[in-house]
């Protein structure tokens, strides 16, 4: 039997408030067994970028990364984001280490290619793209690994990649060895018939929902990647796919992701 490999995507929302990042980090802490960690950031982002005085540009849930944008989510994402997480883990008794795809090689990216769209330095993933022997050898050191979006290329270029898709490409990576539990925690209690309504979580959702959800409109904006990075990793060998609030992990009201 495979061991179990519990992991734990956030994004910008709980990201961006201080306290909701310490009170998932708590929880996270809790969580027995090997563990990753995947955030984003993606919100405190914009916000910087804002603040200097640069208009963010995304489109299909990706970031148009010119230099400019690549240098800026560089030091947001890889520095203050992922030090700061890590510092709070280590001082949680958690032994985290925080990674871009740069360090041990651990994920390696490719350019996207110019089609209709130029989006720049962002990277995409293939099954090639994770060091699956690297992030075994840390979990099997009692490490922590915690990604951050920042990925290269092997050739000296940094490349931004999607939080999510590196969670998905992680997991399914790492379903070869282990019994992959993957959470995607964020600011709502799961998928919503009404995202106005907390109440309205829809506790499973199969592929042929999912086309329905998606023709009808009730999923948009940030949960479409979300939920294609989801099932993408379902169809791919991940066991369990989990959609979340990330302050609320341990309750039973969540969406759970089933192929049929
Ligand atoms: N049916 C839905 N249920 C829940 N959230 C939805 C739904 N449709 C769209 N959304 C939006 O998707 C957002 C989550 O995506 P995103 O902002 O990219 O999250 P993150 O930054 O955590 O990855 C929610 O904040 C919500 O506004
Ligand atoms: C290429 C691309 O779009 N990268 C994302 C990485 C951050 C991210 O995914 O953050 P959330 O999880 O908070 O959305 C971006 O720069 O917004």
């Amino acid at each position: 039997m495979k061991p179990q490999l519990k992991i734990f995507k956030i994004g910008g929302g709980i990201i961006d408030h201080a306290p909701d990042l310490l009170e998932f980090l708590r929880l996270f802490a809790k969580v027995s067994g090997p563990k990753i960690l995947v955030h984003g950031g993606g919100k405190g982002a914009s916000d910087m970028m804002a603040s200097l005085g640069i208009t963010p540009r995304m489109l299909n849930g990706r970031r148009i990364t010119d230099e400019v944008t690549l240098d800026i989510v560089t030091m947001f994402y890889a520095g203050k984001t992922n030090k700061q997480i890590v510092a709070v883990l280590q001082s949680l008794g958690v032994n985290a280490l925080g990674l871009t795809g740069a360090d041990g090689n651990v994920i390696l990216a490719t350019k996207r290619p110019v089609r209709e769209v130029d989006y720049g330095f962002v990277g995409d993933l293939n099954e090639e793209s994770i060091n699956v022997g690297l992030i075994h050898q840390l979990l099997t050191l009692g490490i922590t690994p915690v990604f951050c979006p920042i990925n290269h290329d092997g050739k000296g270029q940094l490349l931004n990649t999607n939080a999510d898709t590196i969670a998905a490409s992680v997991a399914k990576a790492l379903s070869r060895q282990y019994a992959v539990e993957l959470h995607f925690c964020f600011e709502k209690r799961g998928v919503l018939t009404d995202v106005a309504d907390e109440k309205s979580v829809i506790s499973k959702i199969n592929l042929f929902d999912y086309a329905e959800l998606k023709e009808s409109g009730i999923i948009a904006d940030g949960m479409l990647p979300k939920l294609e990075n989801a099932f993408d990793a379902l169809q791919f060998g991940v066991d369990k796919v989990i959609i979340e609030h990330a302050l609320f992990i341990d309750e039973a009201l969540k969406t759970e992701l089933c192929l049929t």
